[in-house]
């Protein structure tokens, strides 16, 4: 790989990427007699867009799911802002500044847009979740701050005009933008994106590019995405993992990604649904 100094550097399109925010180290996670992860290091920095691809079963989503703390690898550490994270379930990782949507969107059907991106919030609410559905006393004031946020995120998402919907009347491209609206109102430092433009047409992921390089410049957020339009990942990405059968098959820029032997035969080369 490029030689990157570990203080960080500033890209060709004059962003910061800062030094390594997010480290695993020989991550083997197994499922029985499966192994889904073999033995996979890896880093992430600061501001970074950072994609993981690899064919259908390659280990992708679990390798999400290691690090936002659904899943616990037998093997391997995660050294997060340089100590190693102990064992703590996913709600205590989002906590840590780690958001995520999933592949199959997870929103509130019958709930507005609104509410849907409020539930973004509960793990920075100090007042329970219940005082502030029931708008109860010291609530209120914090609620209309956490309001104030989710506005501003509705704004930067360009989705105003469908704020009181109901989710489930929404089209597939517009429920993945609430989606990411509501990991966005975490107000996380690192965003795991499960194929942000999965079931998209064209100008869906057109404006799903735009406003995943937004929030990056904009917010400074850190992205780690798995994606299959590999035209989507190549133009994003500072950086690609390949994963394979579970190994890392290749790590780099996409330029290095794009010209390594292995990556071409076990993946590129091949058709993917
Ligand atoms: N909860 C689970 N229980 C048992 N096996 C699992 C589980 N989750 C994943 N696997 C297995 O682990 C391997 C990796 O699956 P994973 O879903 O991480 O791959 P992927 O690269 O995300 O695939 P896709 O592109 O199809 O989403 C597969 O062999 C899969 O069958």
């Amino acid at each position: 790989m490029l030689d990157q100094p570990a203080e960080g550097y500033v890209t060709a399109d004059g962003r910061q990427i800062g030094p390594v925010v997010l480290e695993l180290k020989n991550i083997t996670l197994r499922f029985g007699g499966v192994e889904a992860i073999k033995n996979i290091s890896f880093d992430i920095r600061e501001g970074e867009i950072r994609a993981i691809i690899g064919p259908n079963g390659a280990g992708k989503s679990s390798m999400m799911n290691v690090i936002s703390g659904f899943y616990v690898p037998q093997e391997g550490e995660i050294l997060y802002k340089g100590y190693k994270r102990r064992k703590m379930p996913p709600y205590q990782v989002a906590r840590t500044g780690i958001a995520r949507t999933f592949q199959n969107i997870a929103l509130f059907e019958g709930m507005s847009v609104l509410d849907n991106i409020m539930t973004g919030r509960i793990n920075l609410m100090k007042s329970g979740f219940l005082k502030q559905a029931l708008w109860w006393g010291p609530a209120s004031r914090e609620e209309d701050e956490h309001r104030a946020k989710v506005e501003k995120v509705i704004d930067f998402l360009e989705i105003q005009h469908i704020r009181k919907t109901p989710v489930a009347r929404l089209p597939y491209g517009l429920k993945k933008r609430v989606e990411l609206a509501r990991a966005l109102a975490a107000e996380p430092q690192i965003l795991l994106l499960d194929e942000p433009m999965a079931g998209m047409n064209v100008e869906e992921k057109e404006d799903m590019s735009r406003f995943i390089l937004d929030v990056n410049d904009e917010f400074g957020t850190t992205i780690v995405l798995i994606e299959h339009d590999m035209g989507v990942v190549m133009d994003l990405s500072d950086r690609v993992v390949v994963m394979d059968y579970g190994k890392k098959i290749g790590d780099g820029t996409p330029d290095e990604v794009r010209g390594n032997q292995d990556v071409i035969d076990a993946y590129l080369g091949v058709a993917h649904e």
